[in-house]
């Protein structure tokens, strides 16, 4: 587990970080999300020891993180990091190597990453020549190269298309499932819905959710209901105590001043008739996001 512990970080007098805390468990994907200039990158480039924060701490499994256990982190900067002139195969055994990979071990891990992430055929290739999409892909590799112990990613998946996510994806969950602790920062909140476990929500330096994303999602669900009838659903325009947010036929979403209220629909809609379904409605990560953030 990696914790980060009440940072604060200002630069020329300006504080954009405020005590940011928050954990990222082993085992799992945590998205880091906030607008342009919330501070994400700050934060990951604190937690990497790029950066030195003015106070608080980062711990892994409670320890203080050491020069060396940050040297053992995989690292994709914002500011893409490749050599341009370098064939993409060369390039990550190098960087495998350089971290202490034996020989062969480099070998290996650079064949497998470069499979998975779909540039097997492209590994004699200099990392200028590749598209954009399959740069991005090559600096993931070269971020797990060398079998990191954690994983601290500046928008890996900006600039890919739906394909590519899924494949880098699928790479990071590889890692997650053997227990390795992954953070991605995104402001592209689609994405880190779909593809998160955990989330953390920070706008202006500070810290405004953290948790499970489902726990979150019905943390935040409110009163706001989805139903199916089995009949026409314009009465419920009727029922006091319920404001109708949409409806379509037989089906609605409405909010209901409380949980009696919510009650009541139920008990009057099966008086009417069928009820193919009722729930509470989970707000989707950009409502949670705006509620948050205000
Ligand atoms: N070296 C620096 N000197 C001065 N201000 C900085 C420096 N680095 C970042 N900032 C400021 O700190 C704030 C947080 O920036 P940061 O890059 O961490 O945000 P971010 O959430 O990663 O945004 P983005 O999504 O645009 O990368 C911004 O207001 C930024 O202008």
């Amino acid at each position: 587990m990696l914790e980060v512990s009440k940072i604060n970080k200002s630069f020329t007098g300006r504080r954009v970080l405020r005590d940011v805390s928050f954990d990222v468990a082993g085992g799992r994907i945590t998205g880091f999300v906030g607008r342009n200039g919330a501070g994400k990158t700050t934060t990951m480039r604190i937690m990497l020891g790029v950066l030195a924060a003015d106070s608080g701490e980062v711990r892994l499994d409670k320890q203080s993180l050491t020069a060396d256990d940050r040297r053992r982190f995989g690292y994709m900067p914002e500011e893409r990091g490749l050599y341009p002139k370098m064939p993409i195969g060369e390039q990550l055994g190098y960087l495998a190597r350089l971290h202490g990979l034996s020989a062969s071990r480099a070998r290996h891990n650079t064949t497998d990453l470069l499979d998975k992430l779909g540039l097997a055929e492209r590994s004699g290739d200099r990392v200028e020549t590749l598209s954009l999409g399959n740069q991005q892909r090559a600096q993931v590799a070269a971020a797990l190269v060398h079998d990191p112990e954690a994983l601290i990613l500046d928008e890996p998946f900006s600039g890919l298309d739906p394909l590519a996510v899924d494949v880098v994806l699928a790479v990071l969950k590889e890692r997650a499932d053997a227990g390795v602790p992954v953070l991605f920062s995104s402001h592209q909140l689609d994405i880190v819905e779909q593809l998160c476990d955990d989330l953390v929500i920070i706008a202006d330096g500070t810290i405004r959710a953290t948790g499970d994303r489902d726990a979150l999602r019905r943390q935040y669900a409110g009163s706001t209901y989805q139903a199916t009838f089995g009949f026409d659903a314009g009465w419920l325009r009727d029922q006091s105590g319920v404001q109708v947010i949409e409806f379509d036929g037989p089906h609605a979403i409405f909010e209901t001043d409380s949980a009696d209220a919510a009650q009541a629909v139920l008990t009057r809609a099966v008086e009417r008739g069928p009820v193919l379904s009722f729930t509470p409605r989970r707000p989707r990560l950009a409502e949670i996001f705006k509620e948050v953030i205000q």
